[in-house]
């Protein structure tokens, strides 16, 4: 797959498969409608090309706003659209002068005259140009005209309920680690290095590796306790990760930890990455680091039998 990091950078083709969004998280939904992309241009000789933008157009409509996070990071979308096939992504920066664009001027600066669109494929609720005026009226109005053709892909429900990118960061807002994996069809995660904390956990037998994620825009689930997969380099293993404000020993910083099973490594500035499986319960203010180590050797419990479980389950 080529990225582009602006639209000008991108040469024109004969033959663009296109469509146009933010996908965050890439969800079910979103999996549809790129699966389709990539199939229709295989079936017409032509090539795929997803335009996205980045930052999200909410945080430059809304710049105050610090407190819409993403439920991918650029890299991560990237990666799952390169792996669904697409041939070209195209990241744009959401500016003033584009979100500044008619619908009619859009279609034909953009979708024609840069990407050399021939098919589009949108989302059933697809709306463009300037206060989101364009839609399917105005895609068909000029479809002759250029010579395009288009194709809507319709709402996808998981268990009845629609999916949505904001249903996503809700369920991953209240823990519900589970829930989002249905909805996006692949395990939520966290990346980063692993920083140095206040070296208690190795005092109470329960190490764990403090995460730093780069990306400040990316999503944080629930403070909680979770069972994860934790992927460092090509080793996979088991672990169960903290995310809150250690209210027992009076933490002051929001952590994101990790204490991985059967390892025994420094690893200190190394990047890893974090698979939320299950949500196993909710943060805690103990008496004591005792009650705590107490209450962490119930957690290795719970989380292994979590895998057990999983290990027996028919899917
Ligand atoms: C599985 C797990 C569960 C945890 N649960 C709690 C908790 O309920 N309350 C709490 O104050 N800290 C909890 N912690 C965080 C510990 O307080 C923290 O790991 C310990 O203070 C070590 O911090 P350090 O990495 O800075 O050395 C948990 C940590 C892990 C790995
Ligand atoms: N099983 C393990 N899980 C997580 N980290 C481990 C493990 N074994 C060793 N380590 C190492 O120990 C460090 C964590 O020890 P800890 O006493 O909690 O220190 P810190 O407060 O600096 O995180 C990790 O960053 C990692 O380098």
């Amino acid at each position: 797959m080529k990225i582009y990091n602006h639209l000008s950078e991108f040469k024109k083709l004969d033959n663009a498969v296109v469509t146009i969004g933010t996908f965050d998280g890439v969800h079910y939904g979103h999996q549809k409608i790129v699966k389709r992309l990539c199939e229709l241009a295989h079936a017409t000789g032509g090539e795929s090309v997803i335009l996205t933008f980045f930052p999200h157009p909410r945080q430059i409509i809304d710049p105050e706003n610090l407190d819409l996070k993403m439920i991918n990071t650029i890299k991560e979308k990237a990666g799952i659209l390169d792996a669904l096939g697409v041939d070209h992504l195209i990241i744009t920066p959401f500016t003033r002068d584009f979100s500044n664009l008619g619908p009619e001027e859009y279609i034909q600066q953009v979708l024609v005259e840069t990407l050399g669109t021939k098919s589009i494929i949108v989302g059933y609720d697809h709306r463009f140009g300037k206060d989101r005026k364009g839609g399917m009226k105005e895609l068909e109005s000029s479809a002759k005209l250029f010579d395009y053709s288009i194709e809507v892909i319709d709402e996808q429900d998981i268990n009845d309920v629609a999916v949505s990118s904001t249903k996503v960061r809700q369920a991953l807002l209240r823990g519900d680690v589970a829930l989002a994996a249905k909805y996006l069809g692949y395990h939520f995660s966290l990346e980063g290095r692993v920083i140095k904390g206040d070296k208690i956990g190795r005092t109470i037998g329960f190490p764990t590796a403090n995460i730093f994620v780069e990306e400040s825009y990316k999503l944080i689930p629930s403070d909680g306790i979770y069972a994860v997969e934790v992927l460092m380099g090509t080793e996979r293993y088991k672990g169960m990760a903290y995310i809150g404000q250690r209210p027992t020993i009076n933490g002051m910083t929001r952590n994101i930890e990790v204490n991985i099973f059967d390892f025994n490594q420094e690893i200190y500035g190394q990047d890893i990455k974090m698979f939320f499986l299950e949500f196993l319960r909710h943060d805690v203010k103990f008496t004591g680091l005792e009650a705590l180590k107490e209450q962490l050797k119930q957690d290795k419990e719970d989380t292994l039998a979590y895998f057990k479980k999983l290990s027996q389950s028919p899917d």
